[in-house]
Formats: structure tokens, sequence, C-alpha cells
């Protein structure tokens, strides 16, 4: 039995409130007699509309739970409105009661069922003993999910519809009156659940073996059939339903050669996959259901996830269980330190920082299921959010994250070893054993033998963790969503871009002598700040910046020379023609733009397109932003700056289809991760990382959810310049190579930074990036095929990698030069590319199937 606030009063500040103290006029008030107590209604039909509609409205969109089409609307409408019963049915819904109250905040008493049979009613409490029965509810009132009754003088919600029976099925199936007595509530059900097998959405849960029986079970308590309730299996893609029964096979103990060996599992579904909906199918099925006996597998999970996803994780929760069906606990509406004490709500949602905060509080309970969502945060064992999060009590655990090995393997095993401790042995032995010969395979100069060992390893290692680790490409979105495409635009350097870029190169790396004479350190200790110079170069020349004490140093004289050229040139240009990138990004507004009023004047609302502009820099979004200002586009912005609990507003408010937003800019960090951005139908990643897993998650925030449009994602790069660099190393991804070249570790041989201090000008009527791929193609987006034969060995499927466009991949998307471009049909792009800003495009295979 649970004591709780109503969960509906609790989990909105401002709540249409169901329940009477605040009842709108139009809705029936509590009775208070014994007349209207037998087969009165407190809200029957018309609160329930009005809570579906509060849930709605909450979510931000008048559409019901789905994927948005049609199809999955109308299922629905089916769970809201299923009122029609045969006369001989017998319906049990899941109930919650109380005693009639008149408090403002009321509390829920206790858990239970309702069993309708025609008008009649019967209340049972959580063990199967009556508490009260209506024999003829009102004509009026409709016993359907939502319904609140007075029921043998207990206020009364009914919940999801647990089965649906014949009568006579019912009588012929009655077990015994001690069978009744004794078995768990949803024991009996599971009887009735059976009917439920002929539903298409059934979902099962697997039965445990008898090694598993003898470990677990030695009292002979009775085995459960465990099933998804309905209201969440109908809408599970089969990759989730498969995804779910993962989950709880192995959090059950039933996965590996051994009952019970894995308590932690990864979940490495790629980016959209829907991973957040897997976990509260989960959740949901173990926190009512057990494999055997009466309790509940789990009774209070924790949820662990970046800051700007917390409101993220309450609303998809609203989204698919309903508001009443839960209760929980969101820190930041409320505060951690007070959890327990005047609250106990089964879920608690709280930010990495929140939680490394209250860790002395968290700790001192005991948490039967944590999930880490991007779980790629704690890959480094020595940072405070990795320790502090080995301190929960936690006995099972959900990773989530859809780039798991973002840099190194060791990062792999940190979260493996995070999920269930001691599997893979000790860092030391997984390193030898697996890291170094894995990752030596893959070096490009790694010789015949150490490719095989490196190829057995990876298997043997995936062999090892299939048990406990899960993870499905991206490309199974493709059943559900519009088609995308993907594009990497080059784009040629302004003059001034071009100038400055030439004269840093001059100033600190041009003359070989002096680089033959630095050693290794100094140039060390200046290649990052002259990196900076460069990228901000290529972005726009406005953000170089001068600093106070840049007369001392040679990076700092830099930055004072450049600023002197800037300012020269600076003059005579326009704003936006200063960077080739946010020219190319201006045309692809303009064009959109204008493309966008046709619709509306043609009332074509729904086909608009809204753009996702990216940065790793928040001054560039400042120049972005100065560029939608000049262009006088609308758009929103989330960086760091904007409080996390402001994120959802403005998220929810550009998703909505009516949004007049045209432009959202986002920064990489504060929001590259987790979030949902279906509102724009196109992304453009206006720089780059070193890391191309952080690419790919910024680039996958709109092909996801409830995408209708066609999606675009444009990658900009400046032709020759650093970032095209970078861009190279990504796809040629050498081992461990990029790991090294994080902010707190750089570190160069000479060689490799006279590689990225090189400037190669556009080469005529090709591109340097395209000239490393061998590849003979006349540029003109067609025929790559010949490329096959010049294919690397490589598994692309390899969930040990990060899956980002490899080198071999490239080669078989279409390539294109501005000598060809006219022959495409990308009309945002005709105009920067037809005026030569653009250089070259590589285009994803889908590009030309539209
Ligand atoms: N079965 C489904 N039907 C309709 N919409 C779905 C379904 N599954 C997921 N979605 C929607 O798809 C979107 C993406 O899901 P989710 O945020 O869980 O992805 P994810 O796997 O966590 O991705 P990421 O790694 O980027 O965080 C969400 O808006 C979610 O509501
Ligand atoms: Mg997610």
């Amino acid at each position: 039995m649970r004591r709780s606030s109503a969960p509906s009063a609790l989990r909105n500040k401002n709540p249409a409130p169901i329940l009477p103290s605040s009842r709108p006029k139009n809705v029936p008030k509590i009775p208070t007699s014994v007349d209207e107590l037998d087969g009165g209604s407190i809200g029957g039909c018309d609160t329930n509309k009005r809570s579906a509609s509060r849930i709605l409205s909450l979510l931000g969109a008048n559409e019901a739970p789905g994927n948005g089409n049609s199809s999955s609307a109308k299922v629905d409408q089916i769970d809201f409105k299923d009122t029609g019963a045969a006369a001989d049915e017998k319906r049990i819904f899941e109930a919650v009661y109380r005693k009639m109250q008149t408090k403002k905040h009321k509390t829920w008493e206790g858990d239970g069922t309702v069993e309708v049979s025609g008008r009649s009613v019967v209340l049972k409490d959580e063990n199967g003993k009556e508490m009260g029965r209506i024999s003829k509810v009102k004509d009026d009132v409709v016993l359907e999910e939502g319904t609140q009754l007075v029921i043998g003088g207990k206020e009364v919600e009914f919940l999801g519809l647990l089965s649906r029976v014949a009568s006579a099925v019912q009588e012929k199936r009655k077990p015994d009156a001690s069978f009744a007595q004794n078995q768990p509530a949803r024991k009996r059900f599971q009887l009735n659940r059976e009917d439920d097998k002929n539903e298409e959405w059934y979902l099962e849960m697997p039965k445990p073996n008898h090694s598993h029986q003898s470990a677990f079970n030695p009292h002979g308590l009775p085995i459960n059939t465990v099933t998804v309730d309905g209201f969440l299996a109908r809408h599970l893609r089969p990759h989730q339903r498969d995804g779910v029964t993962f989950m709880f096979q192995c959090l059950m103990g039933m996965t590996g050669d051994e009952p019970g060996k894995f308590h932690g599992l990864l979940l490495a579904d790629e980016m959209g996959l829907g991973k957040t909906i897997q976990c509260i199918a989960l959740i949901w099925t173990l926190m009512k259901q057990n494999v055997y006996g009466r309790d509940p597998a789990i009774r209070r999970v924790l949820i662990v996830t970046p800051s700007s996803l917390v409101k993220n994780w309450d609303r998809e929760i609203i989204h698919w269980l309903k508001i009443h069906r839960l209760r929980v606990f969101v820190v930041g509406d409320q505060k951690l330190k007070d959890y327990g004490t005047t609250r106990q709500d089964p879920v608690v949602i709280c930010s990495y920082e929140a939680l490394v905060r209250n860790i002395e509080r968290v700790s001192q309970l005991r948490w039967d299921l944590m999930i880490c969502d991007e779980a790629h945060k704690i890959k480094n064992p020595n940072t405070k959010t990795s320790q502090e999060l080995r301190r929960v009590p936690c006995k099972h655990k959900i990773l989530l994250t859809g780039s798991p090995c973002q840099n190194n393997m060791m990062e792999y095993f940190e979260l493996l070893d995070f999920a269930n401790p001691g599997v893979l042995g000790t860092r030391k032995e997984f390193s030898a054993q697996f890291a170094s010969p894995i990752e030596r395979s893959n070096l490009a100069d790694s010789s015949e033998d150490e490719k095989e060992l490196g190829k057995e390893r990876k298997e043997e290692l995936l062999k090892l963790t299939a048990p406990f680790v899960l993870g499905r490409p991206a490309e199974i979105n493709l059943k559900y969503l519009p088609p995308k495409q993907d594009l990497i635009v080059f784009c040629a350097p302004s003059p001034l871009q071009e100038e400055l870029y030439k004269s840093a190169l001059g100033f600190f790396w041009g003359d070989d002598d002096v680089w033959r004479e630095m050693d290794i350190a100094t140039v060390n200790r200046n290649a990052l700040g002259a990196i900076t110079s460069l990228r901000q170069v290529c972005s726009h020349p406005s953000l170089l910046k001068v600093r106070p004490d840049d007369a001392e140093n040679d990076l700092g004289r830099l930055r004072q020379f450049l600023q002197q050229e800037l300012r020269e040139g600076e003059a005579t240009c326009d704003f936006i023609e200063m960077s080739g990138k946010l020219t190319v990004v201006a045309g692809i507004l303009g064009f959109l733009h204008e493309a966008n009023r046709e619709k509306m004047l043609r009332n074509q609302r729904g086909q608009t397109d809204r753009v996702l502009i990216v940065s790793y820099f928040v001054e560039t979004l400042n120049v972005l932003q100065k560029m939608c200002e000049l262009q006088h586009f609308s758009f929103s912005r989330i960086d760091g700056q904007v409080p996390s609990r402001d994120r959802m507003k403005i998220v929810t408010d550009f998703n909505n289809p009516n949004s007049s937003t045209f432009v959202m800019l986002l920064s990489a960090k504060a929001g590259g991760t987790g979030l949902n951005l279906d509102g724009a139908s196109r992304v453009i990643l206006f720089d780059l990382d070193w890391n191309p897993a952080s690419d790919a998650q910024s680039l996958a925030r709109v092909w996801r959810g409830r995408q209708k449009r066609p999606v675009i994602t444009y990658r900009l790069l400046t032709s020759g310049s650093i970032e095209e660099k970078i861009f190279q190393r990504q796809i040629q991804k050498t081992g461990n190579d990029l790991s090294k070249n994080s902010k707190s570790g750089l570190k160069f041989t000479k060689q490799e930074l006279k590689d990225l201090f090189s400037y190669n000008p556009e080469m005529s009527g090709t591109n340097l990036t395209h000239s490393i791929l061998n590849c003979d193609c006349a540029c003109d987006g067609k025929n790559v095929a010949s490329n096959q034969k010049n294919l690397l060995a490589g598994d692309q499927e390899d969930k040990l990698e990060c899956r980002f466009p490899h080198i071999n991949e490239l080669a078989l998307w279409k390539h294109i030069t501005s000598d060809n471009f006219e022959q495409q049909l990308l009309d945002d792009l005709n105009v920067t590319f037809a005026s030569g800003v653009i250089s070259f495009i590589f285009g994803s295979e889908l590009l030309f199937q539209g």
C-alpha cells in the first residue's frame, strides 16, 4: 500500500484540478448524501476528457501520444473512450482510493482494483478483499479509465484497464476462494491477461528457466506471467519491444551463463531510437509485477540525466504513462534534500550536478534501479560525478548512451564496469586483453596479424558483453520517419578570411627553419591557442579578440597582429560576407524563409521548414544571432546561460507546429545531447569538434520523434583550412588518436602540427578531402560505384565504434563540385553554389531519392 499526495495535484504547479476543492463550475461535485453516493459520479466522462486534454496541453501539443501519425492517434482515442462493454463482459481496472477528504492537497491511501460488470462495480484492495460495491451505477456515468466514483465510502479513481473477459469465461476460470485470498492480485489478473494474447501489441516477458528458479525461488512462490501493459505495449515499435524484453531479462538475472550474474546493462541504441520510452515501459512493468510472488520487482527508481534533460524525462513519463499513473519527484521543482522527508515518490529525476551536490542524502536511501542517461558523461573514472555515482546504493543499473565509445575503448570499459563491477576484470587486464589489440588493429598502419588479432578480440568482447549490452543503429528509424539527407558542405573562405588565415600561418608557423628550431613542448604550448585563432578566422573574423596580456607572448602577438589586419579589412566588408560559412547559412535561410512565406500564402503551414543551427562556441552563436537580426529572421537560443528550468519551455515552444520561430540557435555543449528538436527539419552544424561522436550527437536532434518533414543536415567546413583537416582526422579515425586532442590533453607531433597548420586553397575542380579518397568520379553527383573496389576492409556496423561517415562510407556518397551544381536539386544551396561560395559537397545516398 502506498501513501502519497494526489498525483495529479503534485505533478504541476498549476494543474487543472480534477479533485473537488477547486473543481471548475461545470463539473459535478463530490456526492455527500447516501443517495448520491451510490452510482454518483465525481467526474466521469467529462473529467476524464478534461484530464486527457490537460495532459495533452501539458505536453504542448494537441496530439495524442504516439508518433503523431493518424493510426497512433486513433489508438489513443480508444484508450480514452473505450467504454463500450458487452453486457456479459467483466472489465477490471487498476485503481487508487482514499478516504473522502476536504484537504487541499489530497493523498491517496492505497492501490486496488475495480471490477465492472454491466452497471455494477466492485472495489477491491490489493489483496483482492472487497472494500465496497455499487450494484447499479447511474446510466449517465461512463465507466472507464479516469472515472472517479465514491465506492464504499472511498473516493476511487479508475486507472488503466487491466483485463476484459466475458463473464462466462471468467466463471469457468474462477479460482477457488483460498487461491483468491492467498495469491497476489497480479496473479489473479494473469488469468484474464491471457485474453490479451490475441492482441497484436501483446508483450509477454520471458519466463525464468529451472536454474533461475532454483537460485531465486527456493520457497516455490508462484511464477507470474509478466506482461507490458497494453496502454504502453501498443505504442512500442518492434526494436523497442525487443529492448524492453532484453532489459527485463538482464535485470531479472536471466541472461548470461549463470542466473543473476548481471545486474546492470548498457542500452547503446543510437540517437533517437527511443531509449526513454523503453526505460519507462520497463520501470512501469517492474514496479507493478515480478517474476515470482506478489511484491513488485522494484519500488524506487533514480533517473540521473544531464540537467537539460530533467524536464524532458518528466514530460516523456507524463506522455507515455499519463499523469496519474506514476508519481515523480522532479529535482529542480523540488529539492533533493527534501526527498524522503515530506515525499517518497517512487521515481526521482535529477541532474548529475544535483546528485553530486546531494550525494550524502542519496546514498542514505536504498534504490532498486538507477538509470544514467547520456552515460558517456561518466566515461572518465576520475571525475567527481563518476566517483559519487558509484556511492549510490543500488543493485540494478541501466546506462543509456548513443555513443558508448567516444574516444577510446577504456571509456567503454568504464561504462561496462560501472554497470557490472568486475565482470571485465581490472582496467589493466581489459587494456591488455581487449583495448590495446583492438585499437592497434584499427590503425591504418597495422599489420595483417594485428588486424586478425584485433578482429578475434573484438568478437570475443562482443560475445562476453552480449548478455548486458544492446545497441541498434539509427537506420531503424527510416521505417518511422521521413527520409534524411546528410550533406558535408565545403565553403570557400572570403577574401578577408583567406588573407587573415595566411597571415596567421605566416606569423607563427610559416618559416620552416623556425618550425624545426622550436622544441616540441613550446610547439604544443602554443598550439591550442593558435588552433583556436585559426578556427575563429574560419567561422567569422570578428571572433578574433585581443586579450589584455597579449603583448607578452607569441600567441598574444599573433592575436594583436590579426586584429590589426582585421580592422583594416573589415571596414570594406559586409558582416555576412566576411565569412564563407556565414554566407552559406544566410543563403540557406534566405531561401527557406522565402519558400515558407509562399507556403503560408498557399495555406501550407505544415510544410514549412525551420532550422536548427548548432555551434560549439557561444561567441559564434552571437555571430549567428547577429546574422538573424540583420536578416530579420525570428530565432530562439539555448546556451549555457539559459537556466535549465527555462530550456524545456524554449524547446516546447519551438517544437510547436504553430510556432513562428524560424531558427533555433543551440550551443552543442548545452543542448547537443538528448534534446528533441523535431520542430526543425534542417540542421546546420556550423563548426566541428575533434570528436566525431559529439558532432553526430548534435546532428541527431532533429531526425527523431514526431518529425514529419524530410530532414537535411548540413555540416559546414571552410575548404582547405584547419576545419577540413580536423574533419579528415574524424573520417580516417585512426584508432585512439583523436582522444589525445581534448582540451586537457592536447599533444601533437611536429609532423601532425605541420599538417594541421598547412593551408591548401582550393584545387581547381576538386577538393582536398575528395583527393584522399582515390576516387576517379567526375564530381557530378553520379557514378561513385567504382569506389566499391577501393574500400578498405572495415565493419561499419560495428557497435564498438562511433558510427560516423567513415572514409569508406564517404567514398560512396555523391561528390559534387561547383562546376556541376546545376545538375542537383538542392534549391536552398543553389544561390551560394552558383556564386562560388560553396566549392564542394558530399551528399549521402538518400539525397537523390526524393
Ligand atoms: N514508439 C514511439 N512512438 C512515437 N514516438 C516515439 C516512440 N519512441 C520514441 N518516440 C519519440 O522519439 C523521440 C526520441 O526518443 P528518445 O528521446 O527516447 O531518443 P533517445 O534514444 O533517448 O535518443 P538520444 O540518444 O538522442 O537521447 C521522443 O520524442 C520520443 O517521444
Ligand atoms: Mg535520450
